[in-house]
């Protein structure tokens, strides 16, 4: 009841006030949502910087580099590293490596390396290579899921399908993304019930975690709450993780607002790398250290040390001779 007297507490009860002063039913309500807001007291960070942060990279990096990258991720107490994605070479030429990186990683116990898999041929290739866990990729956008993964939404489902029966019965877990979440590069604004639609029907068919991608950064905190008011009435919000990228600077509000609607799982990328090769105008995803920044400083335990994770942001930065993106390594003077 915050800053009602204690006497006058004492004296009426709840129901008693705010039934005599209805101006205080409205006090009340509107400070419980600006000072009582809930936040999860744990978040899983799942780090993406090795596929999502280097896919879009000119240059091939060098495949012990990959290696070296993942496993310094590694002791950093992260507890999901995606490692590579089971793409065509054709399409994406710097994830040709992948079997050579999944295989070369140093695996750490705690540790899970999920990859990508956008179709069976994938999903075998990445067993055959030792992957445990794997994604699929679908879109909200029609266009992008041509321009991305050569065929329609419908389509895309279907090979999801093949995907996720096959893991199943290797026990294998699923994660299923949602691109274009909250913007597409070629149809602009996507409704949140189709979002929705394509989140349950994953969810549905066996993905245990539904990522929903700010593909291009466009988003804001009310479209990310609007989105995910809808999708929350379709996929229970425990599934759900939010994968924000930082076009426009707004990654950590809407990270920020979907915590306030009881998400904790997000993706990010060390050093703030990435960028999607098929969606033009897209910046790098919300930098690991920065969520980790705005997490602890909230008192919300991830169990990753962020100075171990500025020290990867170095290395890396450093191997691929540029800037970071991560406001708080740039902060602390990290490779400039
Ligand atoms: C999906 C395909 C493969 C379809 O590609 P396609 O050309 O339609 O496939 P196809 O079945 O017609 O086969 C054509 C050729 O591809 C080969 N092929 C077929 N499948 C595979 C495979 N799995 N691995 C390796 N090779 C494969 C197949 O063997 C054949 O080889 P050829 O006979 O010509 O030599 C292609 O479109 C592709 O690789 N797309 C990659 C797209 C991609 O990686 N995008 C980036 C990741 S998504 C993302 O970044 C968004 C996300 C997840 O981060 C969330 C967000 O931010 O929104």
């Amino acid at each position: 009841m915050g800053n009602v007297p204690t006497t006058v507490k004492h004296c009426l009860s709840y129901e008693q006030l705010i039934q005599d002063y209805p101006w205080l039913r409205r006090w009340l309500l509107e400070e419980k949502t600006t000072t009582e807001l809930e936040y999860p007291e744990f978040v899983k960070v799942v780090e993406v910087g090795p596929r999502d942060g280097l896919q879009n990279e000119k240059e091939i990096v060098p495949t012990e580099m990959k290696i070296q990258l993942i496993d310094m991720l590694s002791q950093t107490g992260l507890s999901v590293i995606e490692a590579t994605s089971f793409v065509s070479s054709k399409w994406v030429p710097q994830m040709a490596d992948h079997s050579d990186v999944l295989r070369g990683i140093k695996r750490a116990q705690h540790v899970q390396y999920p990859v990508l898999t956008p179709n069976i041929q994938g999903f075998q290739a990445a067993v055959e290579a030792g992957a445990t866990e794997v994604a699929v990729f679908g879109s909200a956008s029609e266009t992008f899921s041509k321009k991305n993964i050569n065929c329609s939404i419908d389509d895309s489902m279907l090979r999801f399908q093949e995907v996720v029966s096959a893991a199943k019965e290797r026990h294998i877990p699923v994660r299923g993304y949602v691109s274009c979440a909250l913007g597409c590069p070629h149809e602009g604004h996507m409704e949140p019930a189709k979002v929705a639609e394509v989140a349950k029907r994953l969810y549905d068919m066996g993905c245990c975690e539904i990522s929903l991608g700010d593909t291009i950064g466009v988003g804001t905190p009310g479209t990310m709450c609007q989105m995910l008011q809808t999708v929350m009435k379709e996929v229970p919000t425990k599934a759900l993780a939010v994968h924000c990228h930082d076009t426009y600077g707004q990654a950590l509000p809407n990270i920020l607002t979907a915590l306030q609607m009881g998400v904790c799982v997000v993706d990010s990328a060390v050093a703030g790398l990435g960028g999607c090769p098929y969606a033009q105008g897209s910046s790098g995803n919300v930098s690991t250290e920065d969520v980790l920044y705005m997490l602890h400083g909230m008192g919300i335990k991830t169990g990753v040390n962020l100075s171990k994770v500025t020290e990867v942001g170095d290395f890396i930065c450093s191997t691929l001779n540029r800037k970071t993106n991560s406001k708080v390594a740039q902060a602390r003077g990290g490779t400039l």
